[in-house]
């Protein structure tokens, strides 16, 4: 039913050019000819952590559809445990100045686009989804969830702290208090938490059921003409986007100071280190 072909993303960006990243495509979009609901699924193994190139694939995978007037997007992953790790700790870890800058911009970049898009957009969470991960599905309009994963902010617990635009985000999805407690517990919800606190709006028992779902709850906007619930969905949203985009210098600089404290780094050598031992 999801034809590979319709929709081409662009794979280098200039920005990739400029890196000399290889071609490998992190992002595949699929879109169904009858109802124009694309698919986008992650697919960068083992974990779709969000490295520079992840993230600029995502933002023009996003931005043409928004072009190409697409009726819905479903994002999801090409892992059967993982959604995504959220972002790619390697990009943090002793980084290279102008691509550590490239990468947390992008990611502002990405935010905005998704947050703001025209077009109604679920998250199929076929996995667990900390952190970056759970930004980017609270940034959709709607959230169906595989069993047995996790869900979260869990920034607090490796000791840095969620930017104040994933807590408006958060915020915004589960209320004042619900996030307060997340945020600051660091806390991991189980698939049946989260659907009790909000955080995701059901339940699938597939990947398929979740399409299926989210394909339905797409469905429902045949009728609604296009540009009142895209004005309504901005009223809502825009005011944290222009936040982001009047503070964006801000927010890069506060991020690049904290990414190259000495005690950042420390921490997240450990981190990665615990990552490794798990599997030990
Ligand atoms: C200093 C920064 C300041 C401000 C920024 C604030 C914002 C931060 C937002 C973030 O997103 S920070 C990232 C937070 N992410 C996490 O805490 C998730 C960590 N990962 C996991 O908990 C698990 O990997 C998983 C539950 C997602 C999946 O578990 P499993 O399927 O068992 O896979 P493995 O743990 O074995 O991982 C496979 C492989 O991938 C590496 N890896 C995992 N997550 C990341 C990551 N976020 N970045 C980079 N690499 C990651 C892991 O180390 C394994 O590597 P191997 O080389 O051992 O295969």
């Amino acid at each position: 039913m999801y034809s590979r072909t319709m929709l081409k993303v662009r794979t280098l960006s200039n920005n990739l050019k400029m890196y000399g990243s290889t071609s490998s495509n992190f992002v595949n979009v699929s879109v169904n000819d009858k109802s124009g609901v694309a698919i986008v699924t992650m697919q960068r193994e083992p974990v779709n952590s969000l490295n520079l190139e992840l993230i600029t694939q995502l933002k023009t995978a996003l931005s043409d559809l928004e072009r190409n007037k697409c009726r819905g997007m479903i994002l999801t992953s090409a892992s059967k445990s993982v959604f995504s790790a959220g972002l790619d700790i390697m990009e943090m870890y002793k980084p290279n100045q102008e691509r550590v800058r490239n990468f947390w911009l992008s990611l502002q970049d990405l935010w905005m686009t998704l947050y703001g898009c025209s077009y109604p957009s679920v998250a199929a969470i076929n996995g667990h989804s900390p952190a970056g991960g759970c930004l980017l599905s609270m940034s959709c309009e709607y959230r169906i969830m595989l069993p047995n994963f996790t869900i979260g902010l869990n920034e607090t617990k490796l000791g840095i702290i969620a930017p104040s635009w994933f807590v408006a985000t958060m915020k915004n999805t589960i209320g004042f208090r619900k996030a307060e407690m997340a945020l600051t517990l660091g806390f991991l919800f189980t698939t049946e938490e989260a659907l009790k606190v909000g955080l995701i709006d059901e339940v699938a028992s597939s990947k398929e059921d979740a399409i299926a779902k989210a394909d339905k709850f797409i469905g429902q906007f045949a009728k609604i003409p296009p540009q009142p619930r895209t004005i309504s969905k901005l009223m809502l949203r825009s005011k944290d986007i222009e936040t982001l985009r009047k503070t964006k210098e801000q927010d890069l600089q506060a991020f690049l100071q904290v990414v190259n404290d000495p005690k950042t780094q420390k921490g997240l050598e450990l981190y990665l280190e615990s990552l490794k031992q798990r599997k030990a």
